[in-house]
């Protein structure tokens, strides 16, 4: 009996520890097992199913966050509707459509069509505290109100004022170029060079001083190397957008790469400086600047508007205004140049204006009146519109028939990328393709209604600054600067690529930034 207890006791002691052995592993394959059932029930159950797309995609958004994570998204998404047509799943919640009738639906000024959280990524923590910004915010309510006090300092008239910070910031761009390499025919990145123009005139508008990008020749604080990475950050997390709460807004040990702190210091800094009287050296009062309109804005709503909001509408002008600027000003220049024909043009077009070395700071008004300017600009930014990931909207109550005839039910999100708008055969034509900025002109033989019809449907098809509630807000800044910085070159210099034969590299993180954009220049000779 002894024996056969010590016998029971050890196969006891033996199988307990087999089991607790075990356990860790039946746990984890029960957990898998979960995971897979979870997995394929949400696919079986998925009214998106009926719609083409590859095949991970319909169960996981890692299948779009690794993609994204390569940085040429809105290629993939270009192939998949090659292959599959106007409407393509990308996530078990999420089709990409590329149908632009539907785009004055989606977004419009109502606003039921609610941003989803691949925004929200965008925003920064302040001790402790996410502070959501006019871009990163969802609720219809809350959107409005942050964005009341200042719309109106971002309007056409509204922007007028800020031209002669531009101006001083064009003119030091065209000083340290031409010191640096004009001069002396020494081919540059121009690329980056606008890059710190951009970043400096936002400094300048929301300042009144430039961040000191163009003075120094480079990243001398490291802030547009980390902006990039912050952005390869938000632009991954558009597909998983819950992740962010265990990387960037982990309040107790924050990891994964630099969000958008580096610039919000930069904006609390700048804030207390004013109302300290700090930066009086640096401030003219008679030349405002955001920083001025937005303490203006506290005054006139005192109830909703606090320091945290004013910081926030500060680095909206960061984050939103340099990179989706400086791209756009990139493309118009590089596809030009890339196209001797339209440089030559748009030379000949901007002298026969009368706009000249000696008209030299270029009013944004007398930009304005070349047609063929507008028609670079705009074909610049069809052709790579600064923002070429999907808008991500929410379809509202009662659900959305797609042209296949099928309802897509309340709560699936639709996926509408500028890029892939911008390039969409039937509105643009079969050379949607090419970069050819006459398509913006009335051609020859062309009828005033018909131009004007044809002008529709490219205007509202034209995503690149987004549309509806939901619009750009700093629009008319960006184009403002865009007209005039295009145009100040053109005048100024003789510009040629210095690998014609090469094709620049885009890079996309939600913004597509170029790389290669590099030129000879010498002060023009006619
Ligand atoms: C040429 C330059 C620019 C381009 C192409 C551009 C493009 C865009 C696009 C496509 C959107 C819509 C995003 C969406 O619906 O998901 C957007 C939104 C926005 N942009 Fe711009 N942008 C430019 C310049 C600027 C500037 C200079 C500012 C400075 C304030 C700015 C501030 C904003 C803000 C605040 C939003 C969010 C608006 C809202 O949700 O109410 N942008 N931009």
């Amino acid at each position: 009996m002894a024996h056969q207890g010590k016998i029971n006791a050890r196969l006891c002691r033996s199988s307990t520890g087999c089991l607790c052995r075990l356990m860790p592993n039946l746990s984890l394959v029960g957990t898998l097992l979960a995971f897979v059932v979870y997995v394929v029930g949400s696919y079986l159950n998925s009214p998106l199913r009926r719609y083409p797309g590859p095949f991970l995609a319909k169960f996981t958004n890692l299948w779009r966050m690794y993609h994204i994570s390569q940085k040429s998204f809105h290629k993939v998404v270009e192939d998949l509707h090659k292959q599959y047509g106007p409407v393509v799943q990308i996530g078990p919640n999420v089709l990409d459509v590329d149908d632009p009738n539907l785009i004055k639906t989606v977004f419009n000024i109502k606003g039921d069509w609610k941003k989803t959280e691949a925004y929200l990524a965008s925003s920064v923590m302040v001790e402790g505290h996410v502070i959501y910004n006019l871009f990163s915010k969802i609720d219809k309510a809350q959107h409005a109100a942050e964005k009341k006090p200042i719309a109106k300092y971002y309007s056409p008239a509204g922007v007028a004022p800020l031209e002669p910070h531009m101006d001083k910031t064009i003119a030091q761009l065209c000083a340290e170029i031409e010191s640096r390499f004009v001069d002396s025919s020494t081919p540059f990145d121009l690329g980056c060079w606008i890059l710190y123009y951009t970043w400096d005139v936002v400094g300048a508008v929301t300042f009144s001083q430039p961040l000191g990008y163009l003075a120094a020749g480079h990243d001398f604080d490291g802030t547009l190397g980390n902006a990039e990475k912050a952005l390869d950050y938000f632009a991954l997390l558009t597909a998983i957008p819950s992740l962010d709460q265990w990387f960037d807004k982990n309040r107790y040990l924050r990891i994964g790469p630099p969000g958008f702190g580096g610039v919000t210091g930069m904006a609390i800094q700048r804030l207390v400086d004013r109302y300290q009287g700090k930066d009086s050296a640096i401030h003219d009062p008679s030349i405002p600047d955001y920083l001025d309109k937005f303490i203006e804005a506290k005054a006139a709503f005192p109830d909703s508007v606090n320091d945290n909001q004013i910081v926030a509408w500060l680095m909206i002008n960061m984050i939103a205004g340099a990179d989706t600027t400086a791209i756009t000003i990139r493309s118009a220049l590089y596809y030009a140049l890339r196209t001797p024909s339209v440089w030559a043009r748009l030379r000949r077009d901007l002298a026969a204006a009368g706009l000249s070395k000696a008209s030299v700071p270029l009013s944004f008004k007398d930009t304005r009146t070349v047609p063929y300017l507008d028609a670079v600009v705009r074909e610049g930014l069809r052709y790579l519109p600064a923002v070429s990931l999907g808008l991500e909207r929410y379809v509202p109550a009662g659900g959305q028939r797609l042209a296949d005839g099928g309802v897509v039910p309340e709560n699936s999100i639709l996926s509408f990328n500028p890029y892939i708008l911008c390039r969409s055969k039937e509105v643009w034509g079969p050379d949607a393709d090419e970069f050819k900025p006459e398509r913006w002109l009335q051609t020859e033989g062309e009828g005033d209604e018909a131009f004007r019809e044809r002008l529709q449907l490219m205007n509202n098809a034209d995503l690149s600054f987004g549309a509806g509630s939901r619009i750009c807000l700093g629009k008319h800044m960006g184009l403002m600067q865009v007209y005039k910085v295009v145009a100040t070159l053109a005048v100024l210099y003789d510009v040629e690529l210095t690998h014609p034969e090469k094709e620049w590299t885009v890079i996309n993180s939600f913004f597509p930034r170029q790389e290669g954009l590099e030129v000879k220049m010498s002060k023009r000779k006619d």
